[in-house]
């Protein structure tokens, strides 16, 4: 881990430590939430959270120090990509040193003695209630409200005693909070995902070369006939697997596009050998991350 100076002032002394750096990881939501859940999984039980309300504050806490890393939701595999997020990582120039693919399983949840008939609210984050968009199409007395957080609302609806109120939310959460779990697997597909990545400010993500084998780029392309055909023969031309791309809109350029590719491979020297075609063929070609493919 990094070392840092610390200098501390005590009266007139003026001493200088070394001290190290402690990973604190910013998740948004709080303990119960499925980012809470990646950052057990990716770093360890132990590992030391930081709980943000928000992607913007997860954001905010890595560049101004609060925290050392992130985790990030970026895509689900039944309601899809998360956006802004793609223009967080770009704009504050944050690091994809790895990836978590975290399989979701909902839950409907409320205080005991509750029965559905009895829910005439139900909050939850946008993510999760557009991922159960079926389940509660059958249910047209509830009134669905986007909300900051799954795991935060089965806190509230506990600690503020809410009834009449039920959560979308992870079984986790309902331990956690002690609520009674209404119903499950409710949402749409059964086998549902969340990829996460994990980021942070360091220029090296510190992600050992041996095991690189997946990168996320950002490019611009010309408006010319098959300018994004030529970027992604390159790719192919040098064994990288295209495994998504994402368009996103140039704000200040109105219906100009960048696109936002993940790539694997088996060889590092491919990657490298794409990398350098791509520069010169595309226009301002980034690299957001090189890292483990957890498919892989
Ligand atoms: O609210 C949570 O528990 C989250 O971790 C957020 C989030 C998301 O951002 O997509 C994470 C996974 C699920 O897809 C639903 C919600």
């Amino acid at each position: 881990m990094k070392k840092i100076d610390q200098q501390i002032t005590s009266g007139k002394e003026n001493t200088s430590v070394h001290d190290f750096e402690v990973q604190k990881v910013a998740i948004q939501g709080v303990k119960g939430s499925y980012h809470h859940g990646v950052a057990h999984a990716y770093f360890g039980s132990d590992v030391n959270v930081l709980e943000c309300m928000s992607f913007q504050d997860v954001v905010n806490s890595l560049e101004n120090g609060t925290s050392t890393d992130a985790v990030m939701a970026i895509e689900n595999s039944i309601a899809g990509s998360i956006i802004p997020n793609y223009a967080y990582i770009d704009e504050h120039q944050l690091t994809i040193s790895g990836e978590y693919f975290l399989p979701i399983h909902h839950c409907l949840m409320a205080l005991e003695n509750q029965e559905i008939s009895d829910i005439k609210e139900v909050y939850s984050h946008p993510m999760a209630l557009l991922q159960c968009k079926e389940f509660f199409r059958g249910l047209p007395h509830i009134k669905l409200v986007e909300d900051a957080d799954t795991a935060d609302v089965a806190k509230r609806i506990r600690e503020q005693g809410l009834k009449g109120v039920a959560a979308v939310a992870g079984e986790t959460a309902a331990n956690i909070y002690q609520l009674n779990i209404l119903a499950r697997e409710i949402q749409t597909i059964k086998s549902n995902s969340t990829r996460f990545f994990i980021l942070n400010t360091r220029e090296d993500s510190g992600v050992d070369k041996k095991d690189i084998n997946k990168a996320s780029l950002k490019f611009l392309t010309d408006h010319k006939r098959g300018s994004l055909a030529t970027v992604l023969n390159v790719m192919s031309d040098c064994r990288l697997n295209l495994t998504k791309i994402q368009s996103l809109p140039v704000i200040e350029k109105p219906w100009v596009y960048s696109f936002f590719v993940d790539v694997t491979f088996n060889q590092y020297e491919d990657y490298k050998k794409a990398l350098s075609i791509l520069k010169i063929i595309a226009l301002e070609l980034k690299v957001l991350g090189e890292y483990k493919n957890q498919k892989g």
